[in-house]
């Protein structure tokens, strides 16, 4: 496997511009430690406070704008045009959405972006919160890593840049498809922490060991007594 290294980004999961600007200001890297490389603001925040909020709120930070958008063709398509001035890093999609959607949305970054701003692409395949239960009660009877595999088969051959999957499924993935798509990982875990509506989860170096190109964490960070000191443990163990 291709060595590479893995980036955190921190998920300002919050209803509160002010707590938002807390968490992302203790989490960034200074001089005296290391820190969360990017920022996820997702459903919670943006519903809350709208996207003029989510600009201000990244300010600097590289954005993962999580919005996880699943519509018809041409109404995703439309989305992302009205996305463009958020000037993400990152940019989610739901895999399930099907071919047409996925090509669609590849259109839209591609029309609605300068070349050099394009966010990544990233197709969500099964949500880290389901198991193979949670699959089957949706009428899938494949496991959650065969659906993973099928669904980023076809993001990618649909035009995605990247993955979001969990750590359980980078191998199969890399397998398939190689070292090609950017692989977003949530459902990580520091040993200790509470897995809560987690389901498919791992330790952060072993997401990393396992060929994460970036890995997502929320609540052990925002709930921690120190978030700082949180995300700067995360980054260290990163970095090796
Ligand atoms: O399959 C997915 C897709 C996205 N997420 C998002 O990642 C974070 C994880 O937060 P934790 O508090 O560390 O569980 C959250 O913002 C989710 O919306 C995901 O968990 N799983």
């Amino acid at each position: 496997m291709t060595a590479r290294r893995t980036r955190l980004i921190v998920a300002l999961d919050t209803k509160d511009t002010d707590q938002a600007r807390a968490w992302r200001a203790q989490t960034a890297a200074s001089d005296v430690r290391p820190g969360a490389d990017a920022v996820k603001l997702g459903l919670e925040f943006t519903y809350a406070r709208g996207l003029d909020a989510v600009r201000d709120v990244a300010g600097d930070r590289p954005l993962f704008l999580d919005l996880k958008l699943h519509d018809i063709p041409n109404t995703v398509a439309s989305a992302i045009g009205s996305l463009a001035a958020m000037r993400p890093a990152m940019l989610t999609i739901h895999a399930a959405g099907g071919h047409a959607m996925i090509a669609a949305a590849r259109a839209a970054v591609d029309d609605a972006f300068p070349v050099d701003a394009r966010p990544i692409l990233l197709a969500v395949t099964v949500l880290t919160s389901m198991d193979a239960e949670a699959l089957r009660e949706t009428g899938v009877s494949d496991t959650p890593r065969g659906q993973v595999v099928r669904l980023g088969t076809l993001a990618m051959a649909a035009g995605a840049d990247g993955l979001v999957c969990s750590s359980h499924e980078i191998a199969p993935l890399r397998d398939r498809l190689g070292d090609r798509p950017v692989l977003v990982v949530p459902g990580i875990r520091p040993a200790g922490t509470a897995a809560g509506d987690q389901k498919r989860i791992m330790t952060p170096i072993e997401a990393s060991r396992a060929g994460a190109d970036w890995i997502v964490v929320g609540r052990p960070i925002t709930t921690a007594a120190d978030p700082a000191a949180a995300a700067a443990a995360i980054a260290a163990e990163l970095a090796g």
